[in-house]
């Protein structure tokens, strides 16, 4: 089969945390957070052949992960057992999400994999359920399966869609990797914040929770931080390690990507109120 011309692409958008603060901690130790998560319109793509051998198959490796670990295949598995079916899929992957970047590639993957699979499955799963399915994956799942943009609390899991007007955004690694539970365990973050009301959110009045003890680990996102603000509202995104700075037109961003020093990559991907995956399945539906 010539699996170029024939496979039917599903998205699997990135996201920014516009914000981040940590309001204190559950009774299972995980951070409750109130977040502001914009979609964007860029992201890896996922591919799924249905199969009734019951196999789960990822075609494309991903270096440095497990099959087993893979987010892709650990949704599949988890979605196959919930609803017993004895379907299984071949999974294709193109990547272009930097892993570790705090922008959502591996939760988003898993994401795309439980809405596609209950669609090829024929699973009848709500939204909803899929969510909850998702939490067990990871705390960014659910926000991913919803495909809103949305102010989300608890770890992730309460979420209220908004519509935000039109920004462009410039998302720059800074070429190092950040874990999420590091950040997390780390002893000087601050974890009582005041909780805002989320309806009167301004970027100004808000922070990244995560953003002054990774500056202070990796001095590198701190220097692409410095070097972003010359030019525009920038922050880091979730536990980093990418940094965005907002713009309203898609040039200026651009024009500033240009300018990125050589050790930094950057992309210009738009903030959209519904994700790629979601506008994806309305159009199979
Ligand atoms: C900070 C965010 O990036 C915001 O988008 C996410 O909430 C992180 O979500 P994630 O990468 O899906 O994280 P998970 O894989 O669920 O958790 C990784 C580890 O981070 C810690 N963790 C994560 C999320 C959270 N709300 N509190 C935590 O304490 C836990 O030790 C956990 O074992
Ligand atoms: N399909 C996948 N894609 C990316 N990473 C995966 C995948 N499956 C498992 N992982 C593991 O998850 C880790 C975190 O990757 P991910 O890209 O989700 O980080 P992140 O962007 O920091 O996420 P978040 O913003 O949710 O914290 C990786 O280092 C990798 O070991």
């Amino acid at each position: 089969m010539d699996t170029q011309v024939s496979l039917d692409w599903w998205p699997s958008p990135a996201k920014l945390n516009l914000f981040l603060h940590i309001t204190g901690r559950n009774d299972k130790g995980y951070h409750l957070l109130q977040s502001l998560f914009q979609m964007l319109d860029v992201g890896d793509s996922l591919a799924f052949i249905p199969n009734d051998s019951g196999d789960i198959r990822l075609a494309t490796a991903i270096s440095g992960v497990n099959t087993e670990d893979n987010l892709i295949y650990r949704a599949a598995r988890l979605l196959q057992s919930h609803v017993n079916t004895p379907q299984g899929c071949d999974i294709y992957i193109e990547k272009q999400l930097p892993m570790g970047g705090g922008i959502g590639g591996g939760s988003s993957n898993a994401a795309t994999t439980l809405v596609a699979l209950n669609y090829y499955w024929q699973c009848g799963l709500s939204t909803e359920t899929l969510a909850q399915l998702g939490l067990e994956l990871g705390a960014d799942v659910p926000i991913f399966v919803h495909g809103k943009t949305a102010f989300a609390e608890g770890v992730g899991e309460q979420i209220h869609p908004v519509s935000l007007d039109e920004s462009w955004y410039l998302v720059v690694f800074p070429g190092v990797n950040i874990s999420t539970a590091e950040v997390f365990s780390h002893p000087d973050l601050p974890r009582n914040t005041t909780p805002i009301d989320w309806q009167h959110y301004t970027f100004d009045a808000t922070q990244n929770d995560c953003q002054k003890i990774v500056c202070k680990s990796q001095p590198e996102v701190a220097k692409l931080l410095q070097w972003l603000l010359h030019y525009a509202p920038s922050r880091m995104t979730g536990t980093g390690a990418c940094v965005f700075a907002t713009f309203s037109d898609p040039d200026q961003a651009k024009a500033v990507q240009q300018a990125l020093p050589e050790n930094w990559h950057g992309f210009v991907a738009k903030g959209v109120n519904t994700s790629p995956l979601q506008l994806k399945l309305q159009e199979m539906s």
